[in-house]
């Protein structure tokens, strides 16, 4: 059903005007109880000691975190924009309080962290500081992305962060898909998609808008901020929109993503436009638009959205106690993620905490495949494609914003691509979900490529395998509906699981429950 067009008239009715609210003012999740606090001074070399404290009743949250330790005005890290993958002696930088996107040869920007800095302490000294802000509410580092607040924004002020404690997401032993399925017995799942907004987007967007906050904050002409979506982004941009008080607009192909994903920024607030286009239309749009009007852009072609996914990855290995798996494989469409993942990594081995990374795979839909089309012709062609409809909508991406970071982060870790049936990954979906999972279809997409890369010896049984979960599932049930409903035309739904229509009477739901029970083998 034409979700969009369903819900046109009444969102635009709802939407207030997003230009009517210009000023700045502070976000609103507050966690209500601290139960200990580590200091989190990133300069000191030793972990600091635990102290049990209660913050008295008329003290916030950020209140108590600037009276126990400012940071900001010890800090010594920095991060700036340079060109992506530049000369090393280009000198063209530019300060991520600027609103730039976009190298002056027109390529794309990468957010440069000050390593040296950062290199004044060990490997040891980062593994127990993230360590010991996992799991507390402390203001910000009780997020996944901000307690490695120092490798993501140094200088933002912790008061400026807008967060719903995102990240630190369940990394899931999928142990039974694992042996049924691939025999295979260390296969992880990193459910990214159990989040605030229902997909890893969160990870990137408490790092976007929080920088939004600041720059309003400072004066600079930021009235709204906006994206093209497939549906994800534009949950996140406009929930943490929201949070903060700041404008969102986000630009969604009509008839494109699930229900379910449109009513999030409809319910945020949002000033949602329906274009009858596809998300690679969308993207030319909006760009377009945010060049002309103070609108800033919250896609991943902006480099800071990255800065907070690529956190995404130093959790993997902090929840394996700093040991490298040795695949992560990840679904993709506008391709910033895969290139998320790799500089994660890869920041931390270059300062000191692990001493290899792991290879990666991106696995991509058959219907929207121009990365996997590249791969195959050696990296030599490319071309975007016409994305064709697919069940994996939210990749249903053909001209992906940061194909050139996503070739520098496979080519540097001997990363592979692999692509999926409309059929390989509606039946992976099924068959992931029939051992108590609920992924969503680009997970599909990911586990397909798993399988072939089983079947074709490249990921071996023993080897150390995770496969990134990137939205939650009950935003595509409809996808579920139709494939357990067997309605899909050309496709067989080998595990639908069809409802079976009883009559309400004792016997006739005793005989179908003996006819069940006797297909059960007992140990099943
Ligand atoms: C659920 C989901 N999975 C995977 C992706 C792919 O991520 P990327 O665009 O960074 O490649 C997206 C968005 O594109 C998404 O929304
Ligand atoms: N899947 C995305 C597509 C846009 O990707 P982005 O990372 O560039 O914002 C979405 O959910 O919109």
């Amino acid at each position: 059903m034409a979700a969009t067009h369903l819900l046109r008239s009444s969102l635009f009715l709802q939407n207030p005007n997003p230009n009517t609210t210009l000023k700045p003012h502070h976000h609103t999740f507050k966690p209500t109880t601290i139960k200990s606090t580590i200091s989190s001074e990133p300069n000191t070399p030793t972990p600091p000691p635990i102290s049990k404290h209660r913050r008295p009743a008329d003290e916030s949250i950020r209140q108590e975190a600037h009276r126990r330790h400012d940071n900001s005005s010890k800090n010594t890290f920095s991060a700036k924009y340079v060109p992506f993958n530049s000369d090393p002696n280009s000198e063209e930088s530019y300060s991520l309080d600027e609103v730039v996107y976009r190298s002056r040869s027109g390529g794309l920007l990468d957010v440069q962290h000050d390593i040296e800095a950062l290199k004044e302490f060990d490997g040891a000294y980062w593994k127990s500081l993230f360590d010991s802000r996992v799991g507390k509410t402390t203001w910000p580092y009780g997020s996944g992305v901000w307690s490695k607040k120092e490798w993501v924004l140094p200088e933002i002020d912790s008061d400026d962060i807008v967060s719903a404690f995102e990240g630190n997401s369940n990394m899931f032993w999928a142990e039974r898909f694992g042996k049924q399925f691939l025999g295979m017995n260390d296969l992880w799942v990193k459910h990214c998609g159990i989040s605030h907004t229902g997909s890893f987007k969160d990870l990137g967007m408490t790092v976007l808008v929080s920088q939004v906050n600041r720059l309003r904050k400072m004066g600079k002409p930021v009235y709204g901020v906006g994206c093209a979506s497939t549906g994800d982004t534009s949950a996140a941009l406009s929930a943490y929109c929201a949070s903060a008080g700041i404008p969102s607009i986000v630009f969604l192909p009509a008839n494109k993503i699930s229900m379910a994903q449109l009513v999030q920024p409809i319910a945020n607030g949002a000033f949602v436009l329906s274009l009858d286009t596809d998300f690679d239309g969308c993207m030319q749009l909006v760009r377009e638009v945010t060049a002309e009007l103070p609108i800033y852009l919250a896609n991943s072609l902006n480099s800071l959205r990255l800065e907070g996914q690529k956190t995404a990855a130093i959790e993997i290995l902090q929840q394996f106690d700093w040991e490298v798996p040795d695949w992560v494989i990840v679904p993709g469409g506008n391709l910033g993620n895969i290139y998320a993942f790799y500089k994660g990594f890869h920041m931390c081995k270059e300062l000191g905490l692990v001493d290899r990374i792991p290879r990666l795979v991106c696995a991509q839909a058959a219907n929207a495949n121009p990365l996997y089309l590249y791969y195959k012709s050696g990296w030599k062609d490319f071309s975007s494609v016409k994305a064709k409809t697919t069940f994996a909508s939210a990749i249903q991406i053909g001209d992906p914003v940061s194909i050139d970071r996503a070739v520098y982060a496979l080519k540097n870790c001997d990363g592979i691509v692999e692509e999926a049936t409309e059929e390989e990954l509606m039946d992976a979906m099924a068959q992931a979900d029939s051992t108590g999972m609920f992924i969503c279809p680009h997970t599909g997409v990911a586990l397909t490529a798993l399988h072939k890369l089983r079947k074709s010896g490249v990921i071996s049984p023993t080897e150390r395998t995770v496969v990134v979960s990137t939205a939650h599932g009950l935003k595509f049930t409809q996808s579920k509906i139709d494939y357990h409903s067997k309605v899909i035309p050309d496709m067989a739904c080998s595990l639908a699981n069809l409802p079976v229509n009883v009559k309400a009477d004792f016997g006739s739901v005793m005989d179908v429950l003996k006819k069940y029970l006797e297909s059960k083998d007992s140990r099943q």
